[in-house]
């Protein structure tokens, strides 16, 4: 088999496959360069590429169903791309066929059994991210990959990521870099790579600017030491060198870097992975070769596409606004608080350094297993909305209540505990809007009781309860309320329409109504729906000439009758 074959028959299989040339951009092209550049390499396989790159190929019709045909393509191209030394072309194409085949598998284990036989044709391959050259990145074997709430992305063996930040089904690369131009060349007028030494009574801080990402993490949690617009950059005596450690190895970049006594301090060890942060760049984690170099236990890989130091982030996200579609306008305490990474970050934060330091909590906890801020992190997720972690990983409700069991715990540990988490939030920078701190302390107050009640002696807590689902506090969710700190909302643009013309939802209907009178109504019906609007209109038409509603002010009696000559006409879309 070879690159101009697979390509032959990726072209064959595009005709056949649904309308809409589905491997034109992923496969077909990344594929025709590929072979192209192999015929010019390649004096003895000159003969097998010859024409692949200009567009040829054999005509004659395959046998098999496409769905059956794209699977053996898969095949043969890891088996291609598993020799040494293969193009990023074939890679990058190779990539899109293993998606696309275990996409098209008819039940999850048909797709269990694919992706093991990928991964056994490309096994020998060393994990690794490799940056195609303006194009994704090719992620070789690696299994872990999480959206920014710290949820499961579906891996295959070879995998290419956006790069550029237009791709439609991102974060996967959908070729969008090649139709849009995208150049993976550093900005000549990047931060250069300097390591500036900040020395300290305890700790010694290393920091290299260049590399930075800007995610604010040291900043946020330890201005003291991390400041910003002062120089220097750090001040290690404004911080105990506990939490300096910590600030340096959370650090996502790997910009800083902490010294003791001489020695560099270990970076965390983590499993391989990548995260894909929220409207930032990709989090990775665990040493993951870079380019088939050592890059450090973790880096952070531009995302947008507008990095002055591709591939590394410089933090441009924030300057071209890079977005992620937006959070549902119903979110759980879970997406709001930021998913697993916040909570982790919370109770790392209340496990390492609030508990070992107070008097009363320092000695409960002093035996605690080394992943306990693992545990809680998980059970807080499930509780708040998120996925089921303490119940598949660590045994659920029962196992919970066990722990508690016979703790004989006092009001006042509980009280601590209480109010040592709140800090614990606030400095792993949860969400403080009044909403969510409302629903979060009034679990964490509950749970507390209800943890006391269970750990006295003689306690019998109900077994086999299921988790406890926690909610917003009387339904007062985010953007409920106008905020006295918001700007002021703009003037809805409104357009009558012109003398004999339909009135249209879309067009006159729904931009009467402002996002606030959206939310205010949310629990009710979702008042920028067609649908929604169509089988209420009567009572909403009721209260628009009550005046009653919007409840700051009635609308000027043209729109009303425009409300209900909408209605009159038959409440078009
Ligand atoms: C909302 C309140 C609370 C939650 C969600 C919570 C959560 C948990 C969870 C999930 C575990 C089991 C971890 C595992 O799987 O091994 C646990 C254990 C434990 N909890 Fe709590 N807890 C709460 C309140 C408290 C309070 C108020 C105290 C005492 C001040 C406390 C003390 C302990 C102790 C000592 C353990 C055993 C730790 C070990 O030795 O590994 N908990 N808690």
């Amino acid at each position: 088999m070879t690159i101009a074959e697979l390509l032959a028959r990726a072209r064959l299989l595009n005709r056949d496959l649904a309308p809409g040339d589905p491997l034109a951009d992923t496969v077909i092209r990344p594929l025709a360069a590929a072979a192209t550049e192999a015929e010019a390499e390649d004096a003895a396989g000159a003969e097998d590429a010859a024409g692949a790159g200009a567009g040829s190929g054999p005509e004659a019709a395959e046998d098999g169903a496409p769905a059956e045909r794209l699977w053996e393509l898969a095949k043969d191209a890891t088996r291609l791309r598993a020799r040494p030394g293969a193009h990023e072309g074939l890679i990058e194409a190779t990539a899109a066929l293993q998606h696309l085949a275990c996409l098209s598998a008819e039940d999850a284990d048909v797709l269990r059994r694919r992706i093991a036989e990928l991964a056994g044709i490309q096994g020998a391959l060393e994990a690794g991210i490799d940056v195609a050259t303006d194009g994704p990145y090719l992620v070789t074997n690696v299994s872990r990959i999480t959206n920014w709430l710290g949820e499961p992305v579906q891996t295959f063996p070879q995998m290419a990521l956006c790069r550029c930040g237009q791709s439609a089904t991102k974060p996967l690369c959908d070729g969008s870099h090649a139709r849009a131009g995208f150049s993976g060349a550093k900005d000549p007028a990047r931060v250069p790579d300097r390591l500036d030494t900040h020395e300290g009574v305890q700790v010694t801080v290393t920091d290299n600017r260049g590399r930075c990402a800007h995610s604010g993490f040291c900043t946020d949690r330890l201005p003291r030491v991390f400041r910003v617009d002062q120089e220097p950059f750090v001040a290690p005596s404004g911080g105990r060198a506990d939490e300096i450690v910590r600030a340096v190895r959370a650090c996502p970049s790997g910009a800083l870097g902490a010294v003791i006594d001489g020695d560099e301090v270990p970076a965390p060890r983590r499993p391989p992975g990548i995260e894909v942060s929220k409207d930032g760049p990709y989090r990775i984690t665990g040493g993951i070769p870079l380019d088939g170099d050592a890059s450090g236990e973790h880096y952070s890989l531009c995302r947008c596409g507008h990095s002055r130091n591709k591939p590394l982030c410089s933090g441009m996200h924030y300057y071209v606004g890079f977005a992620d579609p937006p959070m549902s306008p119903d979110p759980t305490l879970f997406e709001w608080a930021g998913g697993l990474p916040a909570l982790r970050r919370m109770t790392h934060i209340f496990y390492e350094k609030y508990v070992p330091q107070d008097d009363l909590l320092g000695p409960l906890f002093a035996r605690m297993s080394p992943d306990h801020p693992e545990r809680v992190a998980a059970w807080l997720a499930e509780t708040f909305g998120g996925p089921s972690l303490y119940t598949e990983r660590y045994g659920g409700y029962d196992h919970m209540v066990a722990e508690h069991a016979g703790k004989a715990l006092t009001e006042q540990w509980r009280a601590r505990w209480a109010q040592l988490m709140s800090l614990a939030a606030d400095e792993a920078g949860l969400p403080a809007d009044p909403e969510f701190r409302a629903a979060f302390a009034g679990y964490i107050e509950w749970g507390s009781r209800i943890a006391l009640e269970n750990s006295q002696p003689g306690a019998a807590p109900p077994p086999h309860m299921p988790v406890p689902r926690w909610w917003w506090v009387c339904e007062a969710r985010p953007g409920s309320r106008a905020s006295a700190l918001a700007p002021p909302e703009q003037p809805v643009p409104v357009r009558l329409p012109e003398p004999g013309e339909p009135v249209g939802f879309a067009d006159h209907i729904r931009p009467l109504f402002r996002e606030m009178d959206r939310r205010s109504m949310s629990f009710a019906f979702d008042l920028w729906s067609h649908e929604d609007v169509t089988r209420h209109a009567d009572a909403i038409l009721h209260r628009l000439r009550q005046g009653g509603m919007p409840c700051d002010g009635a609308w000027p009696a043209e729109r009303v009758e425009l409300f209900a000559r909408w209605i009159a006409e038959g409440a078009a879309p």
